[in-house]
């Protein structure tokens, strides 16, 4: 298989880079310092691209190779992937599901935590050499509040289970309720952010799904409300989130991603009822080198005419 071509547009994991190496021509695109005409130079050899969550593939650059046949993503989300053209293309599209399920519910939960108990605060408390001069103030209780999670799918699931261990009632939105799940269903995420204390994003980003956090969700969700994404930034209308958060509209917020990264709002730098990681939700060597191993999977099987092991398209 070393001949066959495959693309990796950004720097993702020395894990996986070597893996990739040791089977196929891997063409790192950063490296080039003209990326249009490194395209065009191996485009009759590029035959899969391993995309990620910030870089996919859009219909320009799966149109800017002939022999294209298959993305498979180091990633969950395929939200930067042209999904629909590329069923049109017969490209293949596999993603990292099941593998990182874990994680990115730990990370909900610990967002959860630090968000309510100030964890982060409380820590530079600690280091500035504050408490010498006073106790850190009283925070807020997190076992027991309501949970509300959008999207209940492996993760949301995992992220209701780690919940339910706090003794949190559960609540949801979904595209339609489940009749198998024994949590309360709300048919709008109005009514689901009026009806719990922390609201976890989760769910995939889509058209239907861009902005499902707007205005009116954070004021239903309230100055004691908690928002917690570890979704895709554009699930949040990221400066309405700002206002809302400025205003003490909304309670808190533990955010994961972000519209633009990794930019990210500076008005949220200074405020405490606010924590902010730089898209971790996945991030331990542990759960990256699988994601490694199902991408490097999925590839050898395509090439070896075998069925995909996790396949989208
Ligand atoms: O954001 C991370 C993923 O989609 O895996």
């Amino acid at each position: 298989m070393d001949s066959i071509g495959v693309l990796l547009p950004i720097p993702m994991s020395p894990y996986l880079e070597q893996e990739l190496e040791k089977r196929f021509n891997l063409l790192k695109l950063w490296t080039a310092p003209h990326k249009t005409q490194f395209i065009k130079d191996h485009a009759t050899s590029i035959r899969a691209i391993v995309g990620n969550a910030s870089a996919g593939a859009d219909a320009e650059l799966i149109d800017s190779l002939p022999k294209l046949e298959i993305v498979a993503s180091y990633s969950v989300g395929i939200d930067k992937v042209d999904l629909k053209y590329c069923k049109e293309k017969g490209v293949r599209v596999t993603n990292t599901p099941d593998v990182l399920t874990e994680d990115v519910a730990d990370i909900a939960i610990g967002l959860s935590l630090a968000v309510m108990r100030r964890l982060c605060e409380s820590d530079r408390y600690v280091r500035s050499g504050l408490w010498k001069k006073g106790d850190y103030k009283l925070t807020t209780k997190f076992t027991g509040k309501t949970v509300g999670i959008i999207g209940m799918g492996r993760i949301g699931k995992a992220v209701a289970k780690r919940a339910e261990a706090f003794s949190c009632p559960i609540a949801y939105f979904s595209r339609s309720g489940k009749p198998d799940l024994k949590y309360k269903y709300y048919p709008t995420v109005v009514e689901l952010a009026s009806n719990c204390d922390v609201l976890v994003v989760v769910c995939p980003l889509t058209e239907e799904t861009r902005h499902i956090i707007n205005r009116e969700v954070m004021n239903a969700l309230g100055p004691k409300g908690v928002l917690i994404n570890i979704g895709r930034g554009p699930h949040v209308d990221e400066p309405e989130l700002v206002s809302a958060l400025l205003e003490g509209r909304l309670g808190g917020a533990g955010l994961d991603v972000y519209q633009n990264e990794p930019e990210v709002p500076e008005e949220l730098f200074g405020l405490e009822n606010v924590v902010l990681l730089p898209h971790v939700g996945s991030g331990t060597v542990e759960t990256r080198n699988a994601m490694a191993d199902l991408v490097i999977g999925n590839l050898e099987a395509h090439f070896l005419n075998k069925p995909l092991l996790t396949p989208v398209v």
